[in-house]
C-alpha cells in the first residue's frame, strides 16, 4: 500500500517498452466501482475474490507484461505461476510519511481502505513483512530511492 508500485511499473513501462497492467484497475474497470466503494458495497471477501479471478485471467491469458498489484495479492494461490514476483521494500514509516506528506495526501489515503487507521495499517504491515520476502523472487529497496535508480536496479536483478 503506497510503496510505489503502480507508479513504479508504469515508469518500467515506459523506460522499458513494454506494456504494463495492473490488477486494482482491471478489477475498478470490470467491477465498475472504484476499490474504496467494493470495500464498501461488497466487503474485503469479495474483492479478495476479484483479486483470484484476476490471476486466474493472467494465469491463462497474460505473458510478456508486467503487472503490478495492490498489497494484498500476494495472497492469490497462483502468484509463483504468474512470473518473476519483484517486492518493492521500504519501511512503513516511510510509507506512511511518502504517502502524508504528498501533495493530495487525503486523496491518496481516502482510496486505501485498509490504511485508514494508521495502528491497523502498520500491523497488517507487520503481519506481511515476512510473506512478502518469502514469495519473493527478487527484493528492491525503494526507501529514499530516485525512480531511475529504482528502475535500474529492478531491471538488473530481473536480468531484463
Ligand atoms: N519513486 C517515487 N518517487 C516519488 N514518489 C513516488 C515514487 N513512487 C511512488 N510515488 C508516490 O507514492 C504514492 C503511492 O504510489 P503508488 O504507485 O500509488 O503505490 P502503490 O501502487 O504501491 O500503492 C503516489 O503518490 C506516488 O506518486
Ligand atoms: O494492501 C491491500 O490489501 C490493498 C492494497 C490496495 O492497493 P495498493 O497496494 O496499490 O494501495 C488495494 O488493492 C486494496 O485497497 C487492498
Amino acid at each position: 500500500m503506497g510503496v510505489g508500485k503502480g507508479t513504479t511499473a508504469r515508469a518500467f513501462a515506459k523506460e522499458y517498452g513494454v506494456y504494463n497492467i495492473d490488477t486494482d484497475d482491471l478489477i475498478e474497470s470490470k467491477e465498475n466501482k472504484e476499490i474504496k466503494k467494493i470495500f464498501e458495497k461488497k466487503g474485503e471477501a469479495y474483492f479478495r475474490e476479484c483479486e483470484q479471478q484476476t490471476a486466474d485471467w493472467i494465469e491463462k491469458c497474460v505473458t510478456g507484461t508486467l503487472i503490478s498489484c495492490g498489497g494484498g495479492f500476494y495472497k492469490v494461490k497462483n502468484l509463483k505461476k504468474l512470473g518473476t514476483v519483484v517486492l518493492l521494500d521500504a519501511s512503513f514509516e516511510w510509507i506512511h510519511n511518502r504517502l502524508k506528506t504528498a501533495k493530495n495526501s487525503k486523496q491518496k489515503l481516502a482510496k486505501r481502505p485498509l490504511f485508514q487507521d494508521q495502528k491497523k495499517a502498520k500491523k497488517l504491515y507487520g503481519e506481511r513483512e515476512k510473506a512478502y520476502k518469502k514469495v519473493a523472487d527478487v527484493v528492491v529497496n525503494v526507501e529514499g530511492k530516485e525512480m531511475e535508480e529504482i528502475l535500474k536496479e529492478i531491471a538488473k536483478k530481473c536480468k531484463i
